[in-house]
């Protein structure tokens, strides 16, 4: 496995924060940290990028680990709050980080164009809109063409203009340079496009799996139906559940079509849900991810 993470654990003071978090991520993959505020995401992101000692655990980023030079120029990060200089243009700023780093195939140039900053390039960054900003922030985790993107909830507060551009790129660089990326959010959106989701509360991984798996299993699509009357005619093969004349289903869109042609002149009233991250979270914990 590309980034291989056995029994991690974070305590500060005594309180355990992560606990025995064991994580499986393949190289390319777009992979969903996700959790409520207070869940331990960010702490095991810390740890993964090496800037908080695990308690307990292994960390291995194809054999290296955090403390390795490798590994540190393998990773590029987003943090939550922005660590660029306000009182620098944002060329300075780029420009500084680029210049740690002589021998790379991309020059400053691709990454302004890829991520539209030619109106703002000479800007000083503290003059920036949020959005310019994490754009900004974006490219400098990228300029060294890192193997893996790290984003601390990297589209918290911004339009949706600017998080479909930011997500339209990161897409793109995931195809030309099989670009892994490790996010953590509580927006629902953001881990729906992941290939993998770790579900996290309380410091532990509650539930791992495909967004496919996990709505499969926690939040189906359920199909609702209102008909004339009680003696309705039902396909034999689903589990109906009854509430006055009220029939609900849990159905996949095909079958749900196929059950609205069936019953067509039998119902009054219907209602088509898919299910989705929030049903996911609130089937795990009884609580809505807040
Ligand atoms: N340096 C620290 N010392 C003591 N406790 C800490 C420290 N850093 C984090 N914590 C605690 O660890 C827990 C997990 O915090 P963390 O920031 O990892 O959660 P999170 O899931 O990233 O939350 P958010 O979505 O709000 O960023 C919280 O209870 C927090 O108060």
């Amino acid at each position: 496995m590309f980034l291989q993470v056995q029994n991690l654990t974070k305590k500060f003071n005594h309180k355990t924060v992560v606990k025995n978090i064991n994580l499986s991520i393949k190289k390319g993959d777009l992979v969903a940290f996700l959790g409520p505020n207070g869940a331990g995401k960010s702490t095991t992101i810390n740890m993964l990028i090496g800037i908080i000692q695990p308690t307990e655990g292994r960390i291995s980023l194809n054999g290296f680990t955090p403390q390795e030079k490798v590994y540190r120029q393998k990773i590029g990060v987003v943090f939550q709050e922005s660590i660029l200089d306000d009182d620098l243009t944002v060329r300075q700023n780029l420009m500084i980080r680029r210049g740690l780093y002589p021998h790379l195939s991309r020059n400053l140039d691709y990454w302004i164009e890829k991520f539209a900053l030619q109106k703002i390039i000479d800007q000083k960054y503290r003059t920036l809109s949020g959005g310019q900003k994490r754009r900004v922030d974006i490219v400098r985790a990228l300029l060294h063409e890192p193997e893996v993107l790290f984003l601390d909830e990297p589209t918290t507060g911004l339009d949706i203009q600017t998080r479909e551009l930011i997500w339209q790129v990161l897409n793109e660089l995931r195809r030309e340079m099989n670009l892994t990326i490790i996010l953590t959010t509580h927006y629902l959106e953001e881990a729906e496009e992941a290939d993998f989701v770790y579900v996290i509360d309380h410091g532990e991984i509650i539930a791992s799996d495909s967004v496919e798996n996990l709505k499969c299993k926690y939040a189906q699509n359920r199909l609702t139906m209102k008909v004339r009357s009680k003696n309705v005619q039902l396909p034999g093969k689903y589990q109906y559940q009854w509430d006055g004349n009220k029939i609900s289903i849990s159905v996949s869109t095909s079958d749900c079509l196929e059950i609205l042609s069936q019953l067509s002149d039998q119902i009054v009233s219907f209602d088509y849900r898919q299910g989705n991250m929030d049903d996911i979270f609130l089937n795990l914990t009884g609580r809505e991810v807040e």
